[in-house]
């Protein structure tokens, strides 16, 4: 029967039939109802289908005995977020992990998600090398970066993170101190044009962290800078704002809605401008090589620069020589302690030209695509955590006027009233300042959460709990760093938290700005010595204040932890005398 007779017949039955109700209801059931009701009924038989099935299935049965909200068929607990605003979210996920503890289950649909912020849980899962696949909400990062180093697993992730991880080596990042010191004082040249107003501090602090990269990843310099490498500054910045939409707006996690969006139309141009100046250097830098190889002018190999050791116990035997090398040394990664030999006279060369020596001497197989994949990966790792992490710590310097009184007192220890430029040795000396940057990612982690796909069933410490193989875990670094177990006034901006009598024996996983393990952060070296860099040339320059107070912060957590606010501050010169003078 055609849909257009059924309404007929059904509005017929009504207006001649009413007398005959016996007859009324035989005719419909069997002939008239409408087949919205079919398709509904159907709906719901497939739905309850789809609840039994995954009732009876591992992961529901093992995920259900860990604590958490209770869950509604099939949506889970999704509605839980649904309509919330991202500057709520921080405070949301903290209301329940103080309701349910270090192990808190949820259920996104049929997707089991558990959040960890147990220390002795954390170390379980970031120490092993088993567990270091990335959870599928990378996949949003793909059509930028690829398959590079932040979101690939297996071999692939293995022998580029082997190569990769050496171009980190300290002597390869001392090589980058004229850059650092030249952009800072190009910042502070810059910041002139604020000085007594109110102003948002990120935008400078993101803006100097990509011309550095450019510089230090690309080998684009200030001189050789050009039209197009501001347009990919700009694109870069714009795509961490497109990336971050599409984890807070639940709806822009599906792709096909995505592509129906205004976004996905600006993503597409902007990922032309950065691959396309990513390509167009390769190529040349690629063709600079081979033409100085033919001319027999070869760079240094990385082994050369870095001298690195065979064994990497030869590694963790060497002494510490910054607090946070003590600090991080728990962490059983492949980054090297500090050596303080000078890398003297050789050449400074950036990420993507010793990545290119290495594919053309054969000691890795990385093809032209997949640089690409890694220099836009450090393009995007290396930006915003730094832009985030310096923003954070002049805010609290401005709050926290005795603790910035302490820096400027040590850094005009350090140079007096000169201008000069920073050196690796000052920074070695920078020891109250450091504390403060450790102190400030404690509180302030730029990534507030690291997520794991399991492949494998996990048994955590926490009442041996397992936790099935195909969830994803959490890892709330924001909550962990605030454990009061560790931290004595866990809420207090105190950079004393950092004294060597204060970290000895704190569990080395409650503390994890830069995650830790086999898959902790390569730039960890570079970040530090450059956050130690630009920071302290911009207190030698101005003194900070701000008017709003930490507990009016209003934190947006998503990949990137900022303040939805805005970083405001205001500056003035420093006279260049010891603090209390100022
Ligand atoms: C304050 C600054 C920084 C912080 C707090 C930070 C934090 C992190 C964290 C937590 C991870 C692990 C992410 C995860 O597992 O989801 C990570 C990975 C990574 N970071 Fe950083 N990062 C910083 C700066 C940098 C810089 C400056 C670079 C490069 C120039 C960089 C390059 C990378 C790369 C390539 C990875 C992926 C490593 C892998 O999976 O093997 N980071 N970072």
């Amino acid at each position: 029967m055609s849909t257009k007779n059924s309404k007929v017949n059904f509005y017929r039955t009504k207006r001649y039939d009413k007398s005959n109700m016996s007859s009324l209801l035989n005719y419909n059931f069997e002939f008239d109802v409408p087949p919205i009701f079919h398709t509904l009924l159907l709906a719901i038989m497939i739905m309850w289908m789809l609840h039994r099935w995954q009732q009876s299935s591992r992961l529901f049965r093992l995920g259900n005995k860990l604590p958490g909200p209770m869950a509604l068929p099939l949506v889970g607990n999704s509605l839980l977020i649904l309509g919330k605003k991202a500057e709520d979210l921080v405070k949301y996920a903290l209301d329940y992990s103080e309701k349910y503890g270090t192990v808190v289950r949820a259920w996104a649909g049929p997707k089991l998600v558990v959040f960890l912020t147990d220390a002795n849980d954390v170390e379980v899962i970031l120490n092993s090398q088993i567990h270091i696949d990335k959870s599928p909400e990378y996949r949003f990062f793909k059509p930028w970066l690829g398959e590079g180093l932040l979101i690939s697993s297996g071999e692939k992730w293995r022998s580029h993170r082997k190569m990769i991880a050496p171009t980190f080596h300290i002597n390869i990042l001392k090589s980058f101190m004229g850059v650092f010191n030249e952009n800072s004082k190009s910042v502070v040249k810059k910041l002139r044009s604020e000085v007594g107003k109110t102003f948002d501090v990120h935008d400078y602090m993101s803006c100097v962290t990509v011309d550095i990269l450019l510089e230090t990843a690309m080998g684009i310099t200030k001189t050789t800078q050009d039209a197009a490498s501001f347009d990919y500054a700009m694109a870069v910045m714009k795509m961490c704002n497109i990336i971050h939409q599409r984890h807070y707006k639940v709806w822009l996690h599906f792709d096909a809605i995505f592509k129906l969006t205004s976004l996905f139309k600006k993503q597409r141009e902007l990922l032309k401008t950065i691959h396309g100046l990513t390509n167009k250097v390769i190529k040349k830098k690629k063709f600079m090589y081979l033409q100085n190889k033919e001319k027999g002018i070869i760079p240094p190999t990385i082994e050369e620069l870095t001298k690195i050791k065979d064994t990497n116990d030869s590694i963790m035997e060497d002494s510490a020589k910054t607090l946070s090398d003590t600090v991080f040394k728990g962490y059983r990664d492949d980054l090297d302690f500090n050596d303080e030999q000078d890398v003297g006279e050789k050449k400074r060369l950036a990420f993507l030209d010793l990545m290119i020596e290495s594919a053309q001497n054969h000691t890795c197989n990385i093809s032209d695509h997949e640089i690409k994949e890694e220099v836009d990966t450090i393009m995007f790792e290396g930006h915003d955590t730094t832009a985030a992490g310096s923003s954070f710590v002049l805010c609290l310097l401005g709050i926290h006027q005795e603790i910035q009184s302490k820096v400027y007192d040590e850094l005009f220890e350090i140079f007096g009233d000169s201008d000069r430029l920073v050196t690796f040795a000052d920074t070695l000396q920078m020891k109250y300042l450091e504390r403060v940057i450790l102190e400030s990612l404690r509180l302030y982690p730029p990534v507030p959460a690291i997520a794991r796909k399991l492949t494998r069933d996990v048994q955590i410490v926490t009442n041996n709990y397992i936790i099935p193989a195909g969830s994803t875990v959490v890892i709330g670094t924001f909550k962990i760093h605030r454990d009061p177990k560790y931290h004595k006034n866990p809420n207090v901006f105190n950079p004393d938290n950092f004294l060597p009598e204060n970290t000895q024996n704190r569990h080395y996983y409650s503390y994890i700005p830069f995650s830790a393990g086999p898959r902790s952060c390569v730039g960890r070296k570079y970040a530090l010595l450059k956050l130690k860099v630009l920071l302290s040339t911009i207190l030698r320059n101005y003194k900070t204040t701000s008017e709003i107070s930490e507990d009016q912060f209003v934190l947006q957590a998503d990949i990137i932890l900022k303040r939805y606010d805005g970083f405001k501050i205001r500056i003035e010169p420093r006279n260049k005398n010891h603090s209390n003078t100022v």
